[in-house]
């Protein structure tokens, strides 16, 4: 049981109790463990909460959560992405949303080069090659050269401007197309832009996905934006599963516009299509990419800081909303 006095921690959904130490909250807060995987075992956990951490980006929290947590000031998204939770609702119940944006960056960056170098290289038919007996360099025919191809960035914010300078060190030209970024991003980086995403689609060997989840993202890759890309393309994301259309990517790889897709992020995770896991030209990661030994400590340790801050009266570092007081 909480002690009086202290404020309430709720760690909704995280699954393993030797990482949840966090000492940083220790003189104000006791910390509970949910391990709720979706808002039905969410929701009774949240009454007594002052103050929630999402490690992952489900379970959802909607109106009917926020209905419920009727003491909660503040939910902090361990992460970048919060597609989960319903800013509107969060900010009409007076809540405030913050997330930790900076813990993953160049681990992001570092996989989606990662995914590049891999496909380019054809290692996923080197692999399964070698594996069935044949050890032959014709296995990866049709490599490409990397410098001088054209590495295209939908989204050039903090993970897109870290992927475009290692991309640039293998000789790649980089282009994005973010429309509402200033100006003067492309000179800053040494990069291009794209006004349009289907001159970006059209200029690219290669194409990265780097831009949040939103109307405007959802499934941005689509069966018309795949027809504008090169044959042959690789695509990678590591930004969010719903910017892709799967059964649009599918087809892509059956036509061979799309040669081949590195996929950290699905659009329903876990993975559970059959025709994405199996597929020859498809290399897959868990959903990992930010993952670190010590940007996981990065993240937790910020996290904690931006509770303990809002919870003392504090200004967040990190709000993605501006609520005001509650309206229920
Ligand atoms: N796989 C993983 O483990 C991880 C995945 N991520 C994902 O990566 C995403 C990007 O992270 P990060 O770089 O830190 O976020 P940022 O907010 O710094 O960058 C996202 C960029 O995308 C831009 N954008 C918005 N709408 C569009 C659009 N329609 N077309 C092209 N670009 C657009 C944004 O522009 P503007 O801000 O001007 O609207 C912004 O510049 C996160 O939102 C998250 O979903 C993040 C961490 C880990
Ligand atoms: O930080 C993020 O948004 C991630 O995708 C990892 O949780």
């Amino acid at each position: 049981m909480p002690s009086p006095g202290r404020f309430n921690v709720l760690v909704a959904d995280f699954l393993d109790e030797t990482l949840v130490e966090v000492p940083i909250l220790d003189d104000v807060a006791t910390l509970s463990l949910g391990r709720a995987m979706n808002e039905t075992e969410l929701v009774p956990l949240l009454p007594q909460a002052d103050a929630i951490i999402l490690f992952h980006d489900i379970p959802r929290f909607s109106e009917t959560s926020f209905e419920v947590a009727e003491r909660c000031r503040c939910i902090v998204r361990a992460g970048v992405g919060f597609n989960n939770v319903d800013l509107d609702a969060a900010t009409r119940h007076g809540v405030q949303i913050c997330n930790v944006p900076d813990y993953g960056t160049e681990e992001v960056a570092d996989h989606a080069i990662m995914f590049l170098l891999a496909l380019a290289r054809r290692m996923l038919p080197c692999h399964d090659a070698i594996r069935g007996g044949l050890w032959n360099y014709t296995t990866a025919l049709g490599t490409p050269r990397l410098r001088g191809k054209t590495l295209g960035l939908i989204g050039c914010g903090r993970i897109g401007a870290a992927t475009a300078l290692r991309a640039k060190a293998f000789g790649l030209n980089v282009v994005f197309y973010d429309p509402h970024l200033p100006e003067g991003v492309d000179k800053a980086l040494g990069i291009h832009r794209a006004h349009r995403l289907e001159e970006l689609l059209e200029q690219s060997d290669f194409v990265s996905l780097h831009c949040y989840l939103d109307e405007s993202t959802h499934h941005i890759i689509n069966p018309a934006t795949i027809a504008r890309m090169r044959a042959g393309s690789i695509l990678v994301n590591t930004a969010r599963g719903g910017c892709v259309d799967v059964a649009a990517l599918l087809d892509g790889l059956e036509s061979g516009r799309i040669g081949f897709a590195g996929l950290d992020v699905v659009e329903v995770e876990p993975l559970d299509d059959a025709r994405l896991r199996n597929h020859p030209r498809v290399l897959l990661s868990p959903h990992s990419a930010f993952y670190s030994v010590e940007g996981f400590v990065e993240l937790r340790s910020k996290a904690a800081k931006e509770v303990r801050r809002v919870l003392l009266g504090e200004s967040p570092r990190n709000p993605v909303n501006r609520p005001g007081p509650r309206q229920d």
